[in-house]
């Protein structure tokens, strides 16, 4: 084994060795977050770990990395010798017809032999002893088994030989697998799967496969270890002998152990056919460069694990956090939406209840018109209809003593007829009259209620299904006053007027004795009826009564919203106890176990980054040149030494959502990051290495040299844009401002340093960024948002309109930071210098306004800088043309300072 190897195996145990700790550290922050009890079931499964993902991780993690040799015994024998570089094993065996033992070589820091059974050390062969004297272990005695001795024990035992090489890394080992007849395809899938990270490595003796081999095979293909394999085919002959040795003719069997290969399914075809799976991993070396083949075999192979190792992890700490992220951002938006709701559906209710009110004390005309209509247009067949009513009794003389058939009837009939046509009359005409006034009203419902139910209706969604919704109770509420009240079907209150009006007609009625009821008697009964109401009365009277409903109804109604915003205070409470222990705990510790996984995996694809000379240094760490890494070329490294677990939480967290930042031309890329474990072991502090593209300078610097002024504005032009981009992903900057923007060799400006960068549901109001530009709200420690990048950029802007990096007179480079803080926050800006643009002026002051919500989005501002840019530029070109017909002239005819001045204004500034 190499050297090379060595370190390889000896780093992927390190790297290991992170990489359970990472996800043990995962499953108990997981476990946390169950057992908090916060969160709900369907949240918590999309949290968890998959078993797939589980299975994955720990194969590597917690198994022993083993190159398994596998085929011809004897050929597997010579490579341990070669490997060990001692020959400890023989290499010339005789014919075994019974079967080879399966060996296991690993450290120890004694040479020595050993058989074990089922994983047991056990000495069971007196020959051991005298083996153990000996450079290489004797064949019969212990490497070919006694199956006539019938001694089983010993014939399944292991041989055990531990060498004490430095080649032979403590936590490596090889297993040496007889083939078929000695051990059986389960028991050699068990010896893989078990405790083992697998590296194959296949003999072949010949120059073709066996039968046998072929048989192993094509049944080693259907073990569910994912097998990729090492071909070893020492006397094989490639179908092409290359171009140094053209003149070698191919023999008959050149090639045929790559064909047979191929036909196995372990190697590719040159060209695999579209959507045809490709088999991977596997590899077929002829000659007899096998060492430095099995060493690079090896370690592609244990680097391919590590990797996808590192990606399954990373994949699940992503998982989680944006999960996390997202129920930040839901519980964020209910704090902020619920009592706007709840104040909206107050408002609503009450202008409802006041437009109603408004119906009751002003349209009582209006609705004196719609019973006299709604009378007059159904009176006819209304008439018609009681005029062939029967009664439900018998109207017959003979009921009544003396009375004649056909002639008149009772008194005491004729008044139950006549109530009978009363019910009649009474539910025709309330029918029609509450229908007119509905659709009259329902205009009203419609516009006002349609968005009130709807804003019930969330606010209901966010209520705990256990309990009686308060809000359905609303609704209830709410039909009851407004609709149900009003429907024909149950329209008792209209219903009553009616009755009581047609009741006293009907009492005021004097039977008589000779009176027949027939159809004239109906017909004049119910005329006379609809004649005895009054509109105006009944109008008053339904209308008083509609009042007295509503003003019910609308007491209840507040009384429910008290209680649904008494429930709602108390939800809101405990969501903001869980949100806070989402941002403080569990999306910190779960973002450093992401940078973690997310360092790890980049070390292990591109290798730990060289520094290079320092180029910058700010108040968290140091700018370092880097020629390249990971293909990119120039890289910038910025190295932070967190110093304690809320630095480490905090910058974490940040670098999160930078690498999660979708690339953007006006923002640096970001390429990756790196943990140096090794940065100062005495106090086992790390340092975090984050990798980024390289530019030529920032704008502090750049404008120390000076630019014009036009590229100025292209710069304010592309820092909004950046602002507006990560804004548009949720994020907010938080320290804009000359240092975190670099500009490239045309002056085009990118942002940098998004190490403040935090999504805005997981803001919680610290103070961070830099104090001159801080909007006044970051002091004060209050809640903020994200138009605190506009107040940096309204400084940011006063800069470039300055041309310099000189500091208002406002803010002398000598004042305190607390003087600062308090200046700022009497309201004290940037003064106005006397060449600024009166539209970038204006401009820099709507950012910096101390009202957060007084300042412009980045979307307007974006196009009115473009539009200032546009005019400038125009302006240029006039004062380039008159500059030059000015130099063909000779003469501007007018004051050559006038055009001087534009120029310089305009090309300068
Ligand atoms: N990607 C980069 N390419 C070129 N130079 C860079 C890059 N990133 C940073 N620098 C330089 O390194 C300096 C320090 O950068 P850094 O981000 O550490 O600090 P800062 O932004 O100046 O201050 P702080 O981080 O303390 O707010 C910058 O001012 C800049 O000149």
């Amino acid at each position: 084994m190499s050297a090379a190897l060595v370190l390889e195996i000896k780093k992927h145990l390190q790297i290991c060795k992170l990489l359970r700790q990472n996800f043990r550290d995962t499953k108990l922050c997981l476990k946390d977050l169950v057992q908090s009890g916060n969160f709900d079931s369907e949240f918590l499964a999309q949290v968890g770990v998959l078993r797939s993902e589980d299975l994955c991780i720990t194969a590597t993690t917690e198994n022993t990395p083993t190159l398994i040799l596998l085929g011809d015994y004897a050929a597997s024998l010579a490579l341990v010798n070669a490997i060990v570089k001692r020959p400890i094993l023989p290499e010339t065996l005789p014919p075994s017809p019974i079967g080879w033992r399966l060996l296991r070589i690993s450290y120890g820091v004694r040479k020595g032999y050993s058989l074990s059974v089922a994983g047991n050390f056990e000495v069971i062969d007196g020959a051991l002893a005298r083996a153990a004297g000996r450079e290489s272990v004797p064949v019969h005695d212990n490497l070919l088994m006694n199956k006539e001795s019938g001694d089983t024990a010993s014939n399944e035992a292991v041989l055990e030989i531990s060498v004490d090489d430095e080649l032979m890394v403590s936590g490596w080992r090889i297993l040496v697998v007889p083939n078929q007849r000695t051990l059986t395809m389960e028991a050699s899938s068990k010896i893989f799967s078990e405790g083992t990270l697998p590296v194959f490595v296949y003999n072949i003796a010949g120059r073709t496969l066996s039968e046998e081999d072929t048989t192993y095979l094509s049944q080693l293909r259907t073990v569910p270890t994912h097998v990729s394999i090492l071909f070893l085919c020492p006397d094989g002959e490639p179908l092409s002998m290359g171009p140094d040795s053209p003149d070698v003719i191919p023999s008959q069997s050149a090639g045929e152990v790559h064909h047979q290969l191929l036909q196995l399914g372990y190697l590719a075809p040159p060209e695999t056919p579209e959507g045809q799976p490709r088999p991977t991993g596997c590899d077929l070396v002829y000659g007899d460069q096998q060492l430095p083949a099995i060493d690079s075999f090896a370690k592609m192979t244990l680097h391919s694990r590590l990797l996808e190792v590192g990606s399954c992890l990373f994949s699940i700490h992503e998982r989680i956090l944006k999960m996390l992220t997202t129920f930040a951002f839901d519980v964020a938006r209910d704090l902020c939406i619920t009592p706007k709701r709840l104040i909206y559906v107050r408002e609503k209710e009450t202008s409802l209840f006041e437009d109603l009110n408004g119906v009751a004390n002003m349209k009582q005309a209006e609705i004196e018109n719609i019973i006299q209509e709604t009378v007059a247009s159904i009176k006819e067949g209304l008439l018609d209809e009681v005029e062939n009513f029967s009664p439900s009794y018998s109207l017959s003389a003979e009921l009544v003593e003396g009375a004649v058939p056909g002639g008149p009837q009772s008194p005491k009939d004729q008044q139950l007829c006549a109530e009978e046509i009363r019910e009649v009359v009474l539910s025709k005409i309330s029918s029609a009259v509450v229908n007119r006034l509905m659709s009259s009203l329902n205009c009203l419902r419609e516009t006002v209620t349609g968005t009130l139910y709807r804003c019930l209706e969330g606010l209901e969604l966010t209520e705990d299904k256990s309990h009686p919704s308060a809000a359905n109770a609303l609704k209830r509420i709410f039909d009851a006053a407004y609709q149900i009240q009003l429907n024909p079907a149950t329209s008792s209150s209209i219903r009553h007027v009616f009755y009581e009006r047609l009741r006293q007609f009907v009492q005021s009625l004097h039977w008589s004795s000779s009176t027949t009821v027939n159809k004239e008697w109906k017909r004049e009964i119910a005329s006379e009826m609809i004649r005895s109401l009054s509109a105006s009365k009944l109008a008053k009277n339904i209308l008083g009564q509609f009042k007295l409903k509503l003003q019910q109804a609308h007491e209840h109604f507040l009384t429910s919203v008290r209680q649904l915003e008494q429930k709602h205070a108390e939800r809101l409470e405990k969501v903001e106890k869980v949100r806070l222990s989402v941002r403080r705990q569990y999306a910190p510790k779960m973002a450093k176990l992401a940078l973690e996984s997310a360092s790890t995996k980049d070390l292990i694809l591109h290798g730990q980054p060289k520094l290079g000379k320092e180029i910058g240094r700010g108040q968290y760490g140091v700018v370092f040149a880097c020629d390249s890494w990971a293909g990119f070329s120039p890289c910038a490294i910025k190295s932070i030494v967190p110093p304690d677990d809320s630095h480490w939480y905090d910058l974490s967290l940040e670098y999160f959502y930078t690498r999660c930042v979708p690339k953007h031309p006006r923002i640096i890329s970001f390429y990756g990051s790196v943990i140096d474990y090794g940065y100062n072991v005495h106090n086992e502090q790390a340092a975090v290495l984050f990798v980024m593209e390289r530019m030529p300078r920032d704008l502090h610097s750049a404008l120390k040299c000076g630019i014009p002024w036009i590229t100025r504005l292209q710069i304010a032009i592309d820092v909004i844009e950046g602002i507006r981009f990560l804004h548009s992903q949720g994020l907010v900057h938080r320290d804009i401002k000359l240092k975190n923007v670099l500009l490239d060799k045309t002056y085009r400006a990118k942002l940098t340093d998004l190490g403040f960068c935090k999504p805005q549901a997981l803001l919680s109001g610290s103070v961070v960024g830099t104090p001159i530009h801080m909007a006044p709200e970051i002091f004060t420690g209050q809640k903020y948002d994200h138009s605190v990048d506009i107040y940096a950029f309204g400084i940011l802007l006063w800069f470039l309109c300055t041309g310099s990096v000189k500091l208002p007179t406002a803010f002398e480079p000598s004042m305190s930071k607390d003087m600062l803080r308090s200046s700022v926050r009497k309201g004290i800006r940037p003064e106005r210098l006397p060449y600024f643009d009166e539209q970038c002026w204006n401009m820099m002051n709507a950012c910096w306004s101390s009202e957060p919500y007084l300042r412009p989005l980045p979307g307007h501002i974006e196009p009115k800088l473009r539009e200032i840019q546009h005019f400038y530029k125009q302006g240029c070109q006039i004062a380039r043309t008159i500059k030059e017909t000015e130099v063909v002239v000779g003469d501007s005819g007018g004051s050559p300072y006038c055009h001087l001045d534009f120029v310089n204004t305009v090309t300068n500034g």
